[in-house]
């Protein structure tokens, strides 16, 4: 089974938008979307939810008044700050570490796992959909991209799919590690301007950290010529393939409106340049 996920460092560069329309473009794929904190693909493929699958991340430590004795050992461990006076914990401020748990002498402290999001598994009109919804103001991310990929394969067995497609989180942080670890390949998806091509190179440090070999498409690549052909020269230097260039244009906010993906919508030079990029990502996976 081959793995693909589509990042970008910087957000709002149209990996939603390319994903969506591999979704509808290969034959016998899983879709995971696996940008959590701003999950989206959900509004394009109206999935049918089959199954939820509870997320817990991590704990929170619970004094039980009864049985401390109140010697302030807890306190003077606990790094984070995290209890109060009155040995009460703030739950805000408690990272889960559980050392108060380990060196409290009357065992007074116990650690309480709650629910902070949830996983899908669903149907869409192409093929199984997993995703995601993290809590508000929840952490740990990571974990829920690594739960999310964790369903994903499951479905994919299951389906007989050969492929999964990932569309990764914006940034370079650990759910972007949680999307990339143990892919086939990252396809890149920037545009010419400082921001992109910032966050471009940032991720390809990332991916090439992990041995991930990695593709580019240069979105609204006719937007600013001279940072285009910095991307170009950059990905030149590293020997990173380019896998097409797609103009600025309004068919992609027209299909939004519609509810469609690219290649659903129209068949015009727009969307003969995203098939041309899924070509050329097939090609290299
Ligand atoms: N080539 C293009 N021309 C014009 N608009 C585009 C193009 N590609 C994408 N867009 C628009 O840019 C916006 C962001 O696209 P999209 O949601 O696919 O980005 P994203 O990288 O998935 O964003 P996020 O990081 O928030 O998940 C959308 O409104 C989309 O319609
Ligand atoms: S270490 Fe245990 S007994 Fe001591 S103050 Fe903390 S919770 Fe109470
Ligand atoms: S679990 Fe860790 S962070 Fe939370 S209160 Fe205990 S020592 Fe502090």
């Amino acid at each position: 089974m081959k793995q693909l996920t589509v990042i970008s460092g910087k957000g709002g560069t149209g990996k939603t938008t390319l994903t969506s329309s591999f979704a509808a473009l290969a034959e016998n794929a899983t879709i995971a979307d696996c940008d959590v904190d701003a999950a989206n693909m959900h509004l394009l493929l109206q999935p049918e939810i089959i199954k939820t699958h509870d997320f817990t991340a991590l704990p929170t430590a619970i004094i039980h008044p009864e049985l401390c004795t109140g010697c302030g050992i807890c306190v003077d461990h606990c790094r984070f700050g995290a209890i109060k006076e009155g040995f009460e914990i703030d739950p805000y401020i408690c990272e889960g570490c559980g050392v108060c748990e380990y060196v409290c002498p009357a065992d007074a402290v116990t650690m309480e796992y709650n629910k902070c999001g949830e996983a899908y598994e669903s149907k869409t009109r192409f093929g199984p959909l997993v995703h995601a919804k993290l809590g508000i103001g929840e952490e740990a991310g990571g974990k829920l991209v690594t739960l999310v990929r964790e369903i994903a394969e499951e479905v994919s067995t299951k389906n007989n799919c050969d492929t999964i497609i990932i569309d990764g989180p914006p940034g370079t942080g650990c759910s972007v590690i949680a999307a990339l670890t143990g892919v086939d390949i990252a396809l890149v998806v920037t545009e010419p301007t400082v921001a992109g091509i910032h966050d471009l190179k940032r991720v390809i440090e990332v991916a090439e950290h992990f041995d991930i070999p990695s593709l580019v498409c240069i979105n609204k690549s006719d937007i600013n010529d001279r940072k285009r052909r910095e991307i170009e020269k950059f990905c030149t230097q590293k020997g990173i393939k380019i896998a097409g260039e797609i103009p600025y244009d309004t068919t992609p906010t027209e299909a939004m409106v519609k509810g469609k993906t690219i290649v659903e919508y129209t068949d015009n030079s727009f969307a003969k340049c995203v098939v041309e990029v899924w070509e050329r990502v097939k090609e290299e996976m």
